[in-house]
């Protein structure tokens, strides 16, 4: 079975048509880049394997709920949460309403720690810089241990370290078998995928890897 697959999937927002007739089927166990021009449907697509968003056409399916990142976080005054409350949100799948267990907060510990964020555990979100919030929007799909990963340009506009640690963590993700489709533009990230996609015109070409 695979892990993700799109069939003649089309995605229109209320003034343009996005995604059409697109077909794309995801092995377990794969790491897949999807990159394109701004605007090509990258985040669309993502959104849809997320299922937050819902194909005009065409069916979307997942062999597991995945964790999806999404590419940036509005954290208002109005909204306390520390960085610790954010990741232990990606426990929810698993609570389903319970309180919180010694394997949640360990998860939890785990991804904090992978993202080099322990550090930063008590603070609010609102006052996090914009790479300490993308660092903790991935702690947070990490923590989910879901069996497939969904990050929508995960190191954009991040440092060489946390570049590193988004890098280790897609590594060990991929060695515990999980499936990773991630959208990029960075050349070293497309490098590494075992799969390229490119998104041109509502259409998914697949891009060969020499
Ligand atoms: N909520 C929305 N309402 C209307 N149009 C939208 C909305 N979200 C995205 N779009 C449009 O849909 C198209 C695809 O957007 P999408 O975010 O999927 O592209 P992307 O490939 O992820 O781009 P980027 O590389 O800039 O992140 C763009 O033309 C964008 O302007």
């Amino acid at each position: 079975m695979d892990a993700v697959r799109f069939s003649n999937v089309g995605y229109a927002y209320p003034d343009r048509q996005v995604l059409s007739g697109v077909s794309l089927a995801f092995a377990p166990g794969t790491h897949t880049v999807l990159t394109g021009r701004n605007g090509s449907g990258k985040s669309t697509l993502l959104a849809m394997a997320a299922r937050v968003l819902t194909p005009d056409s065409g069916t979307v399916a997942t062999q597991a709920r995945p964790a999806y990142v999404i590419q940036h976080i509005e954290a208002p005054d109005s909204m306390p949460c520390t960085v610790r409350q954010a990741v232990e949100m990606g426990r929810w799948p698993h609570r389903r309403g319970r309180p919180l267990r010694a394997a949640d907060r360990q998860a939890v510990t785990d991804s904090m720690e992978r993202m080099g964020i322990t550090e930063l555990a008590g603070r609010q979100l609102r006052e996090l810089s914009g790479g300490q919030r993308q660092r903790t929007l991935i702690a947070q799909g990490l923590a989910q241990e879901s069996p497939i990963l969904l990050l929508d340009e995960p190191t954009a506009g991040l440092d060489a370290e946390a570049h590193h640690l988004i890098r280790a963590a897609v590594a060990a993700e991929l060695r515990r078998g999980t499936t990773v489709l991630e959208a990029s533009h960075d050349a070293a990230d497309i490098g590494r995928a075992g799969r390229v996609i490119t998104l041109s015109g509502g259409q998914a070409t697949e891009t060969s890897i020499l």
